[in-house]
């Protein structure tokens, strides 16, 4: 039986040990010689190490950080996109500047004209009686329109021409775009519509070159400046500016009248509300010289068709940088792809492999809401369904997901203006119509769907936001990123 003492291998016994012994009987000049050796070959391998540390940070600096913002139409995604443009890239975000005045006219033009569509119906349903079906719903009790309201309506009959010309520069030539980004006549429109489709939607498709497509409205090729307001050509008899400035007095007028607005009241239509509101700065946005702000870009409305990717590179601590690709899909039902629940997700499914986070943003001011996609679903009701439908999704699993109750504002405005949250959403009863009861109710519902729906613990991130204001998005969307970047990190083994 071997010893103890035998199965202990001491310093004395190591091969190595042995190996790098210094010879016995070593002169001093061998020593020294051995020494300088050895020193030389611990710097080899000191720079060796310091090669594969500087690959491995390499490696980790292309390391690309993805998230997808999802949401029902008109949620709020793109314009977040806008904010980490604005953000991030803020030349490129400005260049752009030329593109989104023509988008901020054509949502001037939109809510002008829904105006004119709702005298129009005025006109008819106050028209001498005719015979109705008896069944008929009994149209609004509407006030008289003016003959005087009948000329404006009149002298603002060319706006449909500013539509088709800005339209036109909108898209390409040729592109089949321009039947997507045209407003459905809403002269059709039957009462029950009323609400939600307020004349169409204006939709480019994000995969087309329409901000290029206004290189051609700009005066000058060569580029001095990063700001494209500069190359602007104002004095372009055909800029659709022209005839939107020759009508704002009477764009002024209509919209400041008492009985257009006693009419869009007895329809429940707030204009203010709904997205691509510019008519309170109406004389700013059709002065000769308009040059959209930053805030105006993140108001404009635009649909998105396909998919909007935004890349920029951030540098976290003095450590390295990551490259980050934010993604925007379309997220109208039709684009959906379904209207069934079970495959709701099937357009937005392609994108959902190596996501290491989703902005899930829903609309607490939609309660009141119906889809425009469809009218008889409540944008609420979707909006929870959706978020459903994601935080189960077992391709999303290990996905981090951050929840924006978005549109703040709207819900705030909303709630004082006595719209009751209970009479929409059944299951919060007569509890107190004030933000922090409702916003508390709506934070508890989702929390309480990502817990028992998703497919393993994790945790839940929630933000009440408004998303058209920079300065909170900026401190919220730095949070977000902070996250996931830490959760990146963990995941790469460096924390
Ligand atoms: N007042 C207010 N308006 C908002 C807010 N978030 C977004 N909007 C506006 O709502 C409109 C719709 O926002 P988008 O970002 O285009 O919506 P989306 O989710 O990209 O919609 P799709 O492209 O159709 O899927 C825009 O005019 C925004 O300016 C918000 O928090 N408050
Ligand atoms: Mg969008």
């Amino acid at each position: 039986m071997r010893s103890r003492r035998q199965s202990i291998i001491t310093e004395d016994d190591d091969p190595l040990t042995i190996a790098m012994a210094p010879p016995p009987n070593e002169t001093e000049a061998e020593r020294q010689e051995r020494l300088d050796a050895e020193k030389e070959a611990q710097k080899r391998s000191d720079a060796i190490d310091e090669e594969l540390n500087r690959q491995r940070l390499a490696e980790k600096r292309v390391k690309c950080v993805r998230v997808l913002l999802l949401g029902q139409s008109e949620s709020g995604k793109s314009t977040t996109l806008k904010n980490f443009q604005l953000f991030h890239s803020s030349k490129a975000f400005r260049t752009e500047r030329a593109s989104w005045r023509a988008v901020v006219q054509l949502n001037v033009v939109r809510s002008i004209r829904t105006i004119l569509e709702l005298m129009s119906e005025v006109q008819a349903a106050t028209a001498p009686p005719q015979p109705r079906p008896t069944n008929a719903a009994p149209a609004p009790s509407y006030p008289k329109l003016t003959p005087e309201h009948l000329k404006l309506k009149m002298r603002l009959s060319p706006l449909q021409q500013v539509e088709e010309a800005l339209l036109r520069r909108l898209t390409p030539v040729g592109s089949a775009d321009f039947e997507a980004t045209r407003l459905s006549p809403v002269t059709n429109l039957p009462y029950s519509n009323r609400l939600t489709v307020t004349g169409g939607e204006v939709a480019v498709n994000s995969s087309t070159p329409w901000k290029t497509a206004f290189t051609r409205l700009m005066a000058s090729t060569t580029r001095t400046s990063f700001d494209s307001a500069q190359e602007i050509d104002f004095d372009d008899p055909k800029d659709p500016g022209v005839i939107l400035n020759a009508c704002a007095e009477d764009m002024i007028r209509l919209w400041n009248d008492s009985t257009i607005k006693e009419i869009l009241n007895v329809r429940n239509l707030r204009l203010e509300d709904l997205a691509g509101f510019f008519l309170d700065s109406l004389s700013r946005v059709t002065s000769p010289r308009y040059v959209p702000t930053d805030d105006d870009i993140l108001r404009a409305r635009l649909k998105t068709l396909g998919v909007s990717e935004h890349r920029f590179s951030l540098k976290a601590g003095n450590m390295m940088s990551h490259d980050w690709r934010v993604f925007d899909v379309g997220g109208a039902r039709s684009l959906r792809q379904t209207r069934t629940p079970i495959n709701l997700l099937a357009a937005w499914a392609p994108y959902f492999d190596n996501m290491d986070a989703i902005i899930f943003l829903a609309p607490m001011s939609g309660f009141d809401q119906v889809l425009d996609e469809d009218p008889m679903v409540n944008r609420l009701e979707d909006s929870i369904l959706l978020w459903k439908s994601i935080v189960s999704n077992p391709l999303l699993k290990a996905t981090e997901i951050v929840l924006f109750l978005n549109k703040i504002d709207i819900f705030k405005a909303k709630l004082a203006d006595g719209v009751q949250f209970g009479k929409y959403v059944v299951s919060y009863g007569n509890r107190p119509n004030d933000f922090d009861s409702a916003s508390r109710y709506l934070m508890k519902k989702f929390a309480g769907i990502h817990k028992s729906a998703s497919p393993q613990p994790r945790t839940f991130y929630c933000h009440l936001t408004a998303v058209t204001d920079v300065k909170s998005t900026h401190t919220i969307l730095n949070n977000v990123k902070d996250m996931v970047l830490r959760q990146n990190l963990v995941d790469g083994n460096l924390l």
